[in-house]
């Protein structure tokens, strides 16, 4: 029932759909926000806080809030949940030895009340580094299939050349549109 108001108020109302980007530290999440807004690779600094950027994709408007990764700021993700409409995760796919620790702050956030009719989209991110996990070795290793109650989507990309993302971004529009 939930879900079917949010989706029934955003093709009525033409409401502005919440999104949320997170992921580990040096994950990608900024160079994503910015490649997605500005279609351009931009240098970036770690995020102390949030960056959110409002974009306009497929006739849907959506804010996308950004918010740091690094370990001791985690803590703060939760602030960001209300009313989320969708979730972002994004990986660094070449930092293999982390990737079980990304799994396990996702598994955590999906597990929030607020985030109940949250779909998901991960991005594994950074395929054009020659180390790169792929989508099997990253899906396997975030435990996606056990995620339930979540229509999750895991999509290879890189937010340094572009390639991927907006099929990501596609899927998701998908799924917020009903
Ligand atoms: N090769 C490569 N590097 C990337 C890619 N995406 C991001 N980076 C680099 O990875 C580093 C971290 O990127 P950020 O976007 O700042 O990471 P973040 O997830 O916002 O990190 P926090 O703000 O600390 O949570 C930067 O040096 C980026 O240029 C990618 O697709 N490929
Ligand atoms: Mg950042």
């Amino acid at each position: 029932g939930a879900a079917f108001s949010k989706i029934l108020g955003s093709l009525l109302l033409n409401r502005n759909v919440r999104i949320l980007m997170l992921g580990l530290d040096g994950a990608g999440k900024t160079t994503v926000l910015y490649r997605l807004k500005l279609n351009k690779y931009i240098t970036t600094a770690p995020t102390i806080g949030f960056n959110a950027e409002s974009l306009k994709y497929r006739n849907l408007e959506m804010t996308v809030w950004d918010v740091g990764g690094q370990e001791k700021i985690r803590p703060l993700w939760r602030h960001y949940c209300r009313n989320t409409d969708a979730l972002i995760f994004v990986v660094d796919s070449n930092d293999r030895d982390r990737l079980d620790e990304a799994g396990s702050e996702l598994q955590q956030m999906l597990a929030l009340p607020e985030m109940e009719t949250a779909s998901v989209l991960v991005l594994a991110n950074k395929q054009d580094m020659a180390g790169a996990a792929d989508v099997y070795n990253i899906c396997e290793a975030l435990a996606l299939e056990d995620i339930q109650g979540h229509a999750w989507h895991i999509q290879a990309c890189s937010a340094a050349t572009g390639d991927g993302l907006f099929e990501g971004l596609d899927w998701l529009c998908k799924q917020l549109k009903g």
